[in-house]
């Protein structure tokens, strides 16, 4: 029960603001007394000052309910704030811990609009729940006691009216509330079609797609608004229907009413007061639809909240720390899958202390999967990894990564300075260890230029492809890595300047993995894997596979084709 623990450190404004709701409540269920002695005793007796008198009884009824109701406003938004902050922050840790198979599978689109409209569509039902959810029926039962205090026939008529009320109003409910839920899922696809676009806007220009992506939004939104529309069809319903029938119930208390003044068992101010209860008890239950509603989006809302929260990541982690070992990483007959399909079939390596190993192989040979694994992004389906001598499973997370240092194949930067950025690899690093991990990661010119407080954006868009990548690499070097992963990091780099970072990482006391599709950046290694649909084809020097590897020899061949077309 999630909400439980969300609302728990707020039960008591929540409680302080239901109390005085219900006060509220109280007052406004006197008004209608007070309204028929001003009648009956004020009125028909043409006595003034009995005017008066009411006159100021109602004007404090309505203070004192004016009152109430800001006591009961203050604390529901005190709750419900609260409640939204601790659900979006249990919902932060809960994503924080996803591994990437989670990530894969909700998507980040549906997880932004899941962390901010739908929390705060709960938010809103917090602060509905306080202010109205109890005053709604208080009013309603209220209502009815007192039309049976005044008048037990006409009370009967209450008794009819009322059911016809919550039957309409369930009939529309049921048949709005999966409409509601398509609404919410068509979201995310709006969500994740202004993403996409957004993030690809210049892709989008350069292939002339502006009117197929325009068609493609409008289709998303067609479909939006049509299922919105006709969710706003049947819940427009309600009220004309609640409406009409309360008035039946008007009609009927005038015609019964009338009969009972004229045989003198009722008066004309109860009659008023009788009409006044009917009206409010339309109003609570006018209320209280829009309450079951919001109850309605709010319960789609909480499934999609529940999710996030209850999606764990199957990751499990050991308690070990590394020690020391010559033998840095094994690979043993690892084979892994996504969900769709096999990405690495058998693959068994071995990378000694301080070697550099190259990995190459074609667009989908499983590159990317196999370093993923390293880190524990992802776990082996079959076989086993070992880092140091050890299973990888042993290892404590914390300790695990912080023995790699991984720049991903697409350099993410974070808003803040290149400062901020390069001490995310290592917070207690000196200007000196940011200046080593500038030189080699080639980054050192350009920062030179700008300085090392230079304001980075959100993504780094500020910055080049390739200074992007530069920086991305640094990180990693500050942060002084056992073991070094480099995914295909180097393609917006010039040769020159992918030759010269290669030199600079050889310097570093690293096992340093290099994931290319280009010969040039592997091949010096002492090891190169070649890859081709998730196997591994071939592993030597670049020279051994130029003589026993086929399909090195056609990569190789491949590009120095493509680099004599160029010259
Ligand atoms: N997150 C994912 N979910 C499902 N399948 C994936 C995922 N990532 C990769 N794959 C699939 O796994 C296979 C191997 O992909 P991988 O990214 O490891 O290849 P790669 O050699 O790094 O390719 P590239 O050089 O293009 O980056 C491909 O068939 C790819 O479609």
């Amino acid at each position: 029960m999630y909400w439980k623990k969300c609302i728990k450190p707020y039960r008591w404004q929540a409680i302080i603001g239901f109390f005085f709701k219900m006060t509220e409540a109280l007052f406004e269920l006197c008004v209608p007394m007070a309204v028929a002695r001003v009648i009956d005793y004020g009125v028909a007796k043409n006595d003034p000052q009995m005017i008066m008198k009411m006159a100021w009884v109602l004007f404090g009824l309505a203070i004192g309910g004016y009152c109430c109701a800001i006591v009961c406003q203050y604390f529901a938004s005190l709750s419900s704030q609260g409640f939204g902050t601790i659900m979006r922050r249990e919902m932060f840790n809960a994503i924080n811990d996803y591994d990437y198979d989670n990530l894969d599978e909700m998507g980040t689109p549906t997880l932004i609009t899941r962390i901010t409209n739908d929390v705060n569509q709960l938010q809103d039902l917090v602060a509905m729940t306080i202010r109205l959810v109890s005053r709604s029926p208080f009013l309603i039962i209220g209502s009815l006691v007192a039309a049976f205090m005044i008048n037990v026939q006409i009370a009967l008529i209450f008794l009819i009216i009322s059911p016809m009320i919550a039957f309409s109003i369930y009939w529309i409910m049921s048949h709005t509330q999966p409409l509601y839920r398509k609404i919410q899922s068509i979201l995310d696809e709006v969500s994740s079609l202004t993403r996409e676009n957004l993030s690809g806007v210049r892709v989008i220009r350069a292939f002339n797609k502006q009117k197929e992506e325009y068609q493609r939004f409008e289709e998303t939104i067609d479909r939006q608004t049509y299922t919105q529309r006709h969710a706003g069809n049947l819940a427009a319903l309600l009220n004309p229907a609640t409406t009409v029938i309360v008035n039946l119930g008007i009609i009927l208390i005038l015609y019964v009413g009338g009969i009972k003044i004229n045989a003198g068992s009722l008066t004309q101010g109860e009659v008023i007061a009788l009409i006044n209860y009917m009206n409010q008890i339309l109003l609570s239950m006018y209320v209280f639809s829009n309450v079951i509603l919001l109850y309605i989006k709010g319960s789609a809302s909480y499934k999609r909240v529940v999710e996030v929260l209850d999606m764990h990541s199957s990751i499990i982690e050991g308690h070990e720390s590394p020690t020391q070992n010559e033998e840095m990483i094994r690979f043993d007959h690892v084979s892994f899958s996504y969900k769709e399909g096999q990405a690495l079939s058998d693959v068994s390596f071995v990378v000694n202390k301080n070697e550099t190993i190259g990995i190459i192989g074609g667009t989908g040979a499983g590159k990317t999967s196999l370093v993923s694994l390293i880190p524990r992004f992802y776990d082996a389906t079959t076989g086993k990894i070992y880092i140091k001598g050890k299973p990888i499973s042993s290892y404590k997370f914390k300790s695990l990564r912080q023995l790699i240092g991984y720049v991903p194949q697409s350099a993410v930067l974070f808003k803040g300075s290149i400062r901020s950025n390069l001490l995310w690899g290592n917070k207690k690093a000196s200007n000196k260890d940011i200046e080593k991990a500038l030189e080699v990661s080639q980054a050192k010119e350009f920062v030179d230029k700008i300085g090392l407080d230079a304001t980075i954006e959100a993504y780094g868009k500020n910055v080049s492809g390739g200074q992007r990548q530069r920086l991305t690499i640094a990180r990693a070097i500050v942060k002084n890595p056992e073991i070094l992963i480099l995914d295909d990091s180097a393609s917006a780099l010039d040769f020159a300047t992918d030759a010269k970072l290669r030199k600079a990482l050889k310097t570093l006391d690293t096992t340093t993995l290099i994931v290319s599709q280009r010969v040039s950046s592997i091949a010096h290694a002492d090891k190169i894997i070649v890859l081709r649909h998730g196997e591994i084809v071939g592993i030597g020097t670049h020279d051994q596979l130029l003589k026993d590897c086929q399909v090195y020899q056609e990569i190789v061949q491949s590009q120095s084709e493509g680099d004599h077309h160029e010259k």
